[in-house]
């Protein structure tokens, strides 16, 4: 496998344990992007950070890149790992999900196969992370190529309201949609730091449904447990 040179790439994995303020606005934020291989990873990284697109392919290996992104009059630091593309046997490992604040999860139009891939990583992260939800920007990639098209518009989106994350078609060849794909993504790290009053009273209602469905549970046994004592001692005392 050949290693990919770009100029602004760093080849490290260091990962930031958390998001760091440095000054008033700057904030660090670390971003795995990840998907079969050939969906277009790499090339939405270089669209968006060198401002080209690469027609050549070559197999990536674990590359680190760096952007700073203005966002709502702030500016974060993104810490952008382009991974390998994952195939079924090596489907993720537990450091891409240490000190990761976001994934962008990339499928092509072009290919059911890496969309089925997408939803395999999900589940991954989630395993590994333990959490519930994870911040994630799901792309469709290569929409540019309509006469391969495999998956509708409507597919990607339905798999991203089903899964509450961020979703976009985009293409790195014809620069579409690319500086989208990570102001969702940021939006939705932001997000999940900070969540306003809607999202946490959804937070809440949730736990209090899971919570007041077990506690239902536990009293609907309770009471059944109590039927069936006071039916036996009945039985008992008639037969005595
Ligand atoms: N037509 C078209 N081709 C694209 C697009 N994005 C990437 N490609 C091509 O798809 C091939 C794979 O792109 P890469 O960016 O190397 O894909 P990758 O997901 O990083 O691949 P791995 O390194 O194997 O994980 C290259 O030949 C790209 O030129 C796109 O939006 N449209």
């Amino acid at each position: 496998m050949r290693e990919k040179k770009y100029k602004n790439a760093y080849p490290i994995l260091k990962i930031n344990a958390a998001g760091i303020m440095a000054g008033n606005t700057l904030k660090a934020r670390t971003i795995a992007i990840l998907g079969s291989r050939e969906v277009g990873k790499s090339s939405l990284i270089i669209q968006f950070v060198e401002n080209h697109f690469v027609e050549s392919y070559h197999p990536s290996v674990e590359t680190t890149f760096r952007k700073v992104i203005r966002y709502k009059g702030h500016e974060v630091e993104a810490e952008i790992i382009d991974t390998a593309g994952q195939v079924e046997h090596s489907i993720l490992s537990f450091t891409h999900v240490v000190g990761i604040h976001g994934y962008i999860l990339v499928y092509s139009v072009t290919s059911k196969q890496s969309f089925e891939m997408v939803k395999i990583i999900r589940n991954k992260i989630l395993n590994y992370s333990g959490r519930e939800s994870v911040p994630i920007v799901l792309v469709g990639n290569k929409m540019d190529l309509h006469q391969q098209r495999q998956l509708t518009f409507e597919e990607g989106k339905n798999l991203a309201s089903h899964w509450q994350c961020a979703w976009t078609e985009a293409t790195a060849k014809r620069n579409d949609n690319i500086t989208n794909i990570f102001k969702l993504m940021i939006n939705e790290m932001e997000k999940d730091i900070n969540p306003n009053n809607k999202e946490l009273s959804k937070k809440f209602l949730n736990i209090l449904r899971s919570k007041t469905f077990s506690k239902l549970e536990t009293i609907a046994s309770y009471i059944l447990t109590s039927i069936v004592i006071y039916c036996l001692k009945y039985l008992e005392s008639r037969i005595r």
